[in-house]
């Protein structure tokens, strides 16, 4: 665990970066530091690698005082990835990945094949091994600044807004991967960004930070988002902060109805005896039970072939309740279509059925959260 001790940072023109900061980074997880431009996120990370010392406070790593230990070997067992990626222009690509650990003493070839895997691993093909980084894209650029972090494979990641500088697109991208290598490989992630979004995303705990370095709240993501520690952190979050907690709501056990579900050779009477009375369509599915369409379900049991598209399906129990109820939202028929990993449709929901559901997420997490302030349960309150 990285405890950040009542830390302050002042600078000598009389600069606050940051205001008796304290916080526990738990280990094997991602700890996002977020907030507006100047609000310290930087110097927070930097002070924790001891390229800044803290003006005050104190930062212990593992239950020992940082400053206790060798500047090199403390920043080994730290990776560190910039903007930019900040890769050395003149070297390989496997070269700059295989920097420290032929620093550490690896031998060449040890370290070139560290270097490949660390490519895969990071999803980029090794052919591009041998390329320099002005040969890359952007978004590969920071896969290898990635690689190159994790090459002595230390237990802990600083990572300064590494996907800042590419398209949404590449963004999406490399924190899917992140996220990816995080479960794999479990290590003490501290993850500075300025956009809440990414923040919520990958954070298992986020800390707002507001302007003069001061915490404004730490918490997990989808306690941010119900409870805001108050307006300043409110107004960070910004709009569709009801919508957005619903990412953390499991589809798990939405009841789903599979009786408006027809094949597409269903004869008019197998329509008719699936047709339900809360509504004027059914799910017309492939020969694999994949839905193609929605059918007006007396058009259909006369002959008419006319299908509606049924825009998106959500996977049941691996999407979450915001993603059935943007199917629904979606829906021509305001029913949401639920399908299996193979995609093949289980069930039908209502928007009021996923209304109702959402009801009673909330709830089973007020109760949760209760429990936990009355020191009932040892639950963490996450999702
Ligand atoms: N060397 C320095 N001397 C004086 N002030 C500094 C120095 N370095 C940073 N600051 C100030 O400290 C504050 C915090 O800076 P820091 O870079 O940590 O913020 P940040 O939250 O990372 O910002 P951004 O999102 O813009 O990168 C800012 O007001 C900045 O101007």
């Amino acid at each position: 665990m990285i405890l950040i001790d009542a830390v302050s940072k002042r600078y000598p023109d009389g600069t606050t970066a940051v205001d008796r900061l304290t916080l526990e980074v738990p280990d094997r997880s991602i700890t996002v530091l977020v907030g507006p431009s100047g609000c310290g996120k930087t110097t927070t990370l930097r002070m924790v690698n001891r390229m800044i010392e803290p003006t005050d406070g104190r930062i212990l790593l593992d239950g020992r005082d940082i400053r206790d230990r060798p500047v090199n070997s403390l920043r080994r067992s730290m990776g560190y990835v910039i903007q930019h990626a900040g890769l050395f222009p003149h070297r390989t690509i496997a070269d700059n990945i295989a920097t420290v650990p032929r620093l550490l003493g690896w031998e060449r070839r040890q370290a070139r094949t560290r270097a490949l895997e660390l490519m895969e691993r990071v999803g980029l093909d090794p052919a591009l091994a041998k390329r320099y980084p002005y040969q890359l894209s952007g978004g590969q650029q920071q896969r290898v600044g990635v690689a190159r972090a994790l090459a002595a494979d230390p237990p802990v990641l600083l990572m300064d807004e590494p996907f800042s500088a590419v398209d949404p697109v590449v963004r999406k991208g490399l924190q899917d991967e992140l996220l990816r290598i995080q479960a794999d490989l479990g290590k003490t992630i501290v993850f500075v960004t300025h956009d809440i979004d990414e923040a919520i995303k990958l954070g298992d705990m986020v800390a707002v930070l507001r302007e003069g370095g001061k915490l404004a709240q730490y918490a997990p993501p989808s306690t941010l988002l119900s409870a805001p520690a108050d307006e300043f952190v409110e107004d960070f979050l910004g709009v569709d902060r009801g919508i957005r907690h619903l990412s953390f709501f499991t589809s798990a056990g939405l009841e789903l109805t599979a009786r408006p579900i027809v094949a597409l050779d269903s004869t008019a009477e197998q329509i008719r005896a699936r047709t339900i009375p809360q509504s004027a369509y059914v799910l017309v599915t492939d020969t694999d039970g994949r839905p193609l369409g929605w059918a007006h379900a007396a058009s259909r049991a006369e002959g008419g072939d006319e299908l509606v598209p049924h825009g998106h399906a959500f996977v049941l129990g691996r999407d979450s309740l915001r993603s059935a109820l943007d199917s629904a939202v979606l829906s021509p028929t305001g029913w949401a279509v639920a399908v299996d990993s193979e995609g093949r449709a289980v069930g039908v929901a209502a928007q009021e059925t996923i209304a109702a559901a959402i009801r009673a997420a909330h709830a089973e997490q007020g109760t949760a959260a209760t429990r936990v302030a009355a020191g009932s349960s040892g639950e963490g309150a996450r999702g």
